[in-house]
């Protein structure tokens, strides 16, 4: 490839589709690879490493395929300092419009003598021999010294001199098994320029493995010595602990570019969509903390953060999530440690405009809620809200105070104990033995209110999904005068009426969302046989 003129730009060369696949349970096939190389064309890499062509029949295809196929980037083929590697990957690469031959043989005496078995003298034949037959495939070759930040820099740097002098184009020094530090890789890189003039006339690269997590920062740390290409994978997947960030990489770069002064040609836009690609093929899922692509990378859980991103978002955020394609992002997520301004903006992205007292209830209702839920979703907050709105809990109605059910496995029926605050007789109980925990609950109600309602409908619903979900009691009841043992004073209740009541209500708590349900019911019909309604809801006209 030509090399960019401006000398700040740095070349993205992505290995997906190779290192990347090398990550344990990763298997693409030929269409897969295809699909993953034209959105990385979009994404607007320099090069993709489309795979190691003498691995197997299937990856030689997928690298033919890509080569023919997908446009815009140099496509590269890997392949070992031999010959029958480098014939394949030659063939696998040559109609593309930008072909490349990737080799590489290691420089470190403790592979030299315990992988290969051989000596240093062989590899410096290895490699002259290796990038001239490459160079007579393509123009472009890229030579990597395996293994090098283990090695000797001297003996790297006569290894790389006779890379250079067969035509390498791009010079690869890997950190293969992610043991250096950023100071240390620098040093070693800056040695190698020392020792190799010649290295200066060609493109360096960094090719980090994060095995102590450090493959970014070494990245950098390589483009602050003279580095211009940068090798990384789509969500830093790669062999064992993975390769440098695709996405952090390209963001590092894009959003320090007021410090750093790097330029990139990644269409940034792209990079959540290739995120999601990548991981919905190869199956390996992006953690939920995972820089730029990560779900919670632009989202703020506690009020302080979320009252200074909701009066400006630069209060927290160093980058727009908009500059990576995301235009939905839950920004503001709901859990115990927020704080009323992002309730209120949630509820009214939800419709709902509270304030005052309203605000302050739904507040302390959510916190009370949030305390016993990871996460408050929409829905959530959407049946606390209007569950806090339907207000009939308040004075005038019978409200739960208290309840304990007592349910075993063994004979003994459930038994309930309710306290419920009245309108008008201060706090009354009512205990019962039921079938079940919620029929005893139920039961005991009537017992403390002095109603024989009947339960005509009851339903639990959870509100979303996960074990600690919202419960929503729905309850219908029927309740009557006529042979009913009414006890209070209803203004207008005549003799006979029967009406029904629905109520509803959401709570963690199941028994307790169904208790508060039934009062709710019970209030509903009660106020209905005090305003004259008959049980098939028309106006019964009070004498
Ligand atoms: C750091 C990296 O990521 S390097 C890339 C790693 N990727 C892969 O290995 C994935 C694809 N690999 C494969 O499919 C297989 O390993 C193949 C087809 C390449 C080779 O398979 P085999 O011939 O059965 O060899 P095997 O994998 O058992 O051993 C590797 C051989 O390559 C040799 N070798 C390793 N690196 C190099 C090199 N850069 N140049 C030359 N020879 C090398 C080893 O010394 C060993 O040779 P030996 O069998 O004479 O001891
Ligand atoms: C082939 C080389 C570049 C490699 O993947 C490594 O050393 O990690």
């Amino acid at each position: 490839m030509t090399t960019p003129s401006d000398p700040n730009r740095v070349i993205i060369f992505d290995t997906t589709l190779r290192d990347g696949e090398q990550s344990p349970g990763i298997s693409l096939n030929k269409g897969e690879k295809l699909e993953i190389a034209h959105q990385l064309a979009r994404l607007g890499v320099d090069v993709i490493e489309a795979g190691f062509p003498i691995a197997s029949p299937g990856d030689f295809e997928a690298v033919q395929a890509i080569a023919r196929e997908v446009d815009g980037p140099v496509i590269a083929g890997l392949a070992r300092a031999q010959a029958g590697d480098i014939t394949r990957a030659g063939e696998a690469v040559r109609d593309a419009a930008k072909p490349r031959i990737h080799t590489f043989i290691s420089t470190s005496d403790i592979h030299i003598e315990h992988q290969m078995r051989n000596t240093r003298a062989d590899v410096l034949e290895g490699a002259k021999a290796a990038v001239a037959h490459a160079k007579s495939l393509v123009d472009d070759v890229e030579f990597s010294p395996m293994d090098a930040t283990r090695a000797d820099p001297e003996f790297t740097a006569q290894v790389l001199q006779i890379a250079i002098d067969e035509g390498a184009t791009t010079i690869n020094v890997p950190d293969t098994v992610g043991y250096a530090t950023p100071d240390e890789y620098a040093e070693f890189l800056s040695k190698l320029y020392e020792y190799t003039p010649a290295l200066r006339d060609v493109v360096l690269s960094v090719h980090c493995h994060d095995d102590l997590g450090l493959a970014v920062p070494n990245s950098l740390a390589g483009l602050s010595v003279g580095a211009r290409q940068v090798e990384c994978a789509v969500n830093g997947i790669g062999e064992r602990a993975g390769n440098t960030s695709l996405e952090e990489i390209i963001m590092l770069l894009e959003t320090r570019r007021d410090r750093l002064g790097y330029t990139t040609g990644a269409v940034t836009t792209e990079i959540a969509r290739t995120s999601r690609l990548v991981s919905r093929l190869t199956g390996y899922a992006v953690q939920p903390n995972k820089a730029i692509v990560g779900r919670n990378a632009f989202s703020h859980e506690s009020g302080i953060h979320q009252d200074g991103v909701l009066k400006n978002r630069q209060t927290f955020e160093i980058m727009d999530p908009a500059s990576i394609g995301i235009d939905d992002a839950e920004q503001l997520v709901l859990g115990k440690h927020s704080g009323r301004a992002a309730l209120k903006d949630a509820l009214s992205k939800l419709g709902y405009e509270l304030d005052g007292q309203a605000l302050r209830q739904a507040f302390d209702k959510f916190k009370e809620v949030a305390d016993r839920k990871k996460q408050v979703t929409a829905m959530d907050l959407e049946a606390l809200v209007t569950d806090e709105l339907r207000g009939d809990d308040a004075v005038g109605a019978f409200r739960l105070v208290s309840y304990a059910v007592e349910a075993t496995s063994d004979a003994r029926p459930p038994h309930a104990v309710v306290v419920v605050g009245t309108p008008d007789r201060g706090e009354v109980s009512g205990s019962f033995t039921g079938d079940g925990p919620v029929d005893a609950v139920f039961r005991a109600i009537d017992a403390a209110v002095g109603v024989d309602a009947r339960l005509r409908e009851y339903r639990v619903d959870a509100v979303t999904g996960g074990q600690d979900a919202l419960a929503q009691a729905s309850v219908v009841v029927e309740l009557g005068t006529a042979g009913a043992a009414v006890r209070w004073d209803l203004p207008g209740v005549v003799a006979g009426d029967r009406v029904t009541g629905a109520g509803q209500a959401v709570d963690t708590d199941t028994i307790r969302a169904s208790a508060i349900a039934y009062l709710r019911a019970v209030n509903v019909a009660a106020r209905k046989l005090a305003a004259g309604h008959r049980a098939d809801g028309a106006l019964e006209p009070t004498p």
